[in-house]
């Protein structure tokens, strides 16, 4: 498995760094099998798959769940899994509670907190703890509320320095990588640059040190909204609807179970009623 040092060494190498989300067994088979570097159990989970219209609604054991099944199903891959919203904001102790939770029960090798501030101070007492930590700076959809949506953030000057100075401290407090959302690319270029721990860009450029997508959004599978960073590299819900349209139809006129899918010989069920009528 790959660890946050070999992170760095690629960093320093500009070998380019790749992350996925993936939110259960099979898909984070699929990904360890591509060679990906790295899974993010993202808490997009409650908008791609749980059905919800925010990230706000998602628990920690929603997270724990989804972790338990991507460490299943993929053993020998490094995984991320966000912390979900409010449970890293309480007193140490509680936030202690919910990180022990994702790594020791789960599984998770290293946690992500969106926010720079007050976050980034306990991700310094997590690190000593001995807690790999993500940091996540510009667009934080967690506080989608406060933002008033989804919006590119670092715009201006103000929004630029304070987001720098951010990354700045993410890494004085001894991070192990920072996810950078939605910021003009010129701004991530600059984060990338000043930084030595890798910054990994979701619409935030070309001049990252590796990038993320959300795994629905990739294959093309994703039911509502899609951000226009999204690149489609495939079109699974097609190939998901043409299936189930076909089993619709085959089995409505009686071409599904074929005599290959039947369990035989029926010999006791004969003895039994004597046959079918
Ligand atoms: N399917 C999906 N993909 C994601 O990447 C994703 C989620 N869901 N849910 C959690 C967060 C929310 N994210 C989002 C959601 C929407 C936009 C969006 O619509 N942005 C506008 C840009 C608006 C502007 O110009 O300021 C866009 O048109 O893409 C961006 C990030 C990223 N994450
Ligand atoms: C969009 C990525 C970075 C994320 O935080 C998530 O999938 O929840
Ligand atoms: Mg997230």
């Amino acid at each position: 498995m790959k660890t946050t040092a070999d992170f760095r060494k690629m960093k320093l190498e500009n070998e380019k760094i790749t992350m996925v989300t993936a939110y259960d067994a099979p898909s984070a088979k699929l990904v360890e099998e591509a060679n990906l570097d790295v899974i993010l159990v993202g808490d997009s989970l409650g908008m791609v798959v749980l059905g919800y219209d925010s990230t706000v609604p998602v628990t920690v054991d929603d997270m724990v769940h989804h972790t338990k099944a991507v460490k299943r199903g993929a053993k020998d891959t490094f995984v991320v899994t966000d912390m979900p919203f409010l449970s890293y904001h309480g007193t140490i102790s509680e936030t202690i509670e919910n990180v022990k939770k994702l790594v020791q029960d789960a599984g998770a090798d290293a946690v992500k907190m969106e926010g720079g501030g007050a976050v980034l101070e306990t991700a310094k007492l997590l690190i000593d703890a001995g807690v790999p930590v993500v940091a996540h700076l510009g667009l934080t959809p967690q506080t989608v509320g406060v933002l008033g949506g989804y919006k590119v953030q670092g715009k201006n000057k103000e929004d630029a320095e304070k987001l720098l100075a951010d990354a700045k401290k993410a890494e004085a407090s001894g991070v192990s990588m920072l996810v950078l959302e939605c910021v003009p690319e010129e701004l991530a270029g600059l984060v990338t640059e000043t930084l030595s721990i890798p910054v990994i860009g979701i619409g935030a450029g070309r001049y990252t040190d590796g990038q993320v997508l959300v795994f629905h959004d990739l294959i093309g599978y994703t039911q509502g909204h899609v951000p226009k960073f999204v690149k489609r590299y495939g079109n699974v819900s097609n190939t998901i609807q043409e299936a189930l349209k076909e089993y619709n139809e085959t089995v409505k006129h009686g071409k599904f179970p074929e005599e290959k899918h039947v369990f035989q010989p029926i010999e006791s069920v004969q003895q039994l009623y004597g046959g079918m009528k």
